[in-house]
């Protein structure tokens, strides 16, 4: 058998020249079942751009220990948030692909848009070969991750070169690596923000909670730190708050390592010590609604925050499929039409 795939029977030599984006997110399990669970982290918690320890003594640790108490565990997680639409981070993710398609056609461009995730399904090499076999050969890659990370965007891009590196004939590539200073999604999280305050009133504290990484990662030359901290330089800006009217924080801990801190949990525990009883959290390293954010932040952090004394919280949905986030979207990807 050859080394290299050729182009597909259905695809002939001149009939290409088709333009595609391909969306990609981190991906979530197939059920809220602790098999699924298990399949689920068993692949991304083998990624070695996730968890930069020696292999041999991580897989120990993963097989031996955490891939038999997690996935039970993070199972009764997904439960609570699960609906008739499966997975929110999926039913966003599938939304967001289709209103992406929509608003490109109606700017009359004649692209396909396609969803990947990097861990489970739909796959990044199966979207892969089936924007292949379309007769694309033109492929825009958004990670929806607005501030690049090693583990996130870093990974995203190990899973697009690893199928390409199958094939013999590679289509033309650009790849999206950041968007956490890009002034449609800076106005789009501002606006989002703008309207809670409207809604609800201006919170005491505005607390911007970003998904955490181990700080080494930091030292070792990872911008992702750098990147949060710019997104909320200039969304707070925009905004119009003083230094003691926001707070930066980062969530979902995994391991004993030190991670990149303040911890959202122990600010959300001492913020009504400091007299601080109102709070909205948003969470604007997340592109859609997931388990970190909809049980973690609004289940165990909203409980940690009234626990400690504080009165009235609330969580401001990520961007999700909003008409502002999509526009956002169709901005990125159209210059390499
Ligand atoms: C083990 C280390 C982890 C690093 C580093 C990490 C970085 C990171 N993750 C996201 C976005 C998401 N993470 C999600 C879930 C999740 N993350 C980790 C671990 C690390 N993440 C685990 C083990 C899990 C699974 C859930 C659990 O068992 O606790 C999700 C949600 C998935 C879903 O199905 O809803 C997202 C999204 C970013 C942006 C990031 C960057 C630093
Ligand atoms: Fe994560
Ligand atoms: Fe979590």
């Amino acid at each position: 058998m050859a080394k290299f795939s050729g182009l597909s029977k259905e695809v002939g030599h001149g009939q290409r020249g088709k333009v595609g984006v391909l969306l990609l997110n981190l991906g979530t399990p197939d059920e809220p079942t602790a098999s699924a669970v298990r399949r689920y982290l068993a692949e991304f918690l083998a990624d070695t751009r996730v968890v930069e320890i020696p292999k041999l003594v991580w897989m120990l640790i993963l097989h031996g220990i955490i891939l038999r108490i997690r996935p039970a565990k993070s199972a009764a997680l997904y439960q609570k948030v699960w609906s008739a639409a499966g997975s929110p981070l999926m039913d966003i993710s599938l939304r967001q692909t289709a209103k992406l398609a929509e608003k490109l056609k109606a700017d009359n461009h004649d692209v396909s848009v396609h969803l990947a995730m990097r861990y489970g399904n739909p796959s990044v090499a199966s979207t892969l070969q089936t924007m292949h076999k379309n007769g694309v050969d033109k492929i825009i890659v958004l990670p929806l991750y607005p501030q690049y990370a090693a583990p996130t965007t870093g990974s995203a891009f190990d899973a697009i070169a690893a199928e390409l590196s199958k094939w013999r004939y590679i289509p033309a590539l650009h790849f999206i690596n950041t968007y956490h200073d890009n002034a449609d999604f800076i106005n789009a999280l501002a606006s989002s923000i703008r309207a809670d305050f409207e809604a609800h009133g201006k919170p005491q504290k505005l607390v911007l909670s970003y998904h955490g990484m181990p700080e080494r990662n930091l030292h070792l030359g990872d911008p992702y730190y750098c990147f949060c901290m710019k997104t909320t330089r200039l969304v707070t800006e925009k905004l119009g708050l003083g230094k003691d009217e926001f707070v930066m924080t980062f969530q979902s801990r995994f391991g004993k390592a030190k991670w990149l801190q303040p911890y959202t949990d122990a600010t959300m525990g001492a913020l009504p010590k400091d007299g601080v009883r109102d709070v909205a959290i948003v969470c604007p390293a997340f592109s859609a609604d997931c388990l970190e954010t909809l049980e973690e932040i609004v289940g165990e952090n909203g409980h940690i925050f009234t626990a400690a004394g504080g009165e009235k919280f609330r969580y401001i949905a990520a961007l999700n499929d909003n008409d502002e986030h999509i526009t956002m979207m169709a901005n990125l990807v159209k210059p390499y039409f």
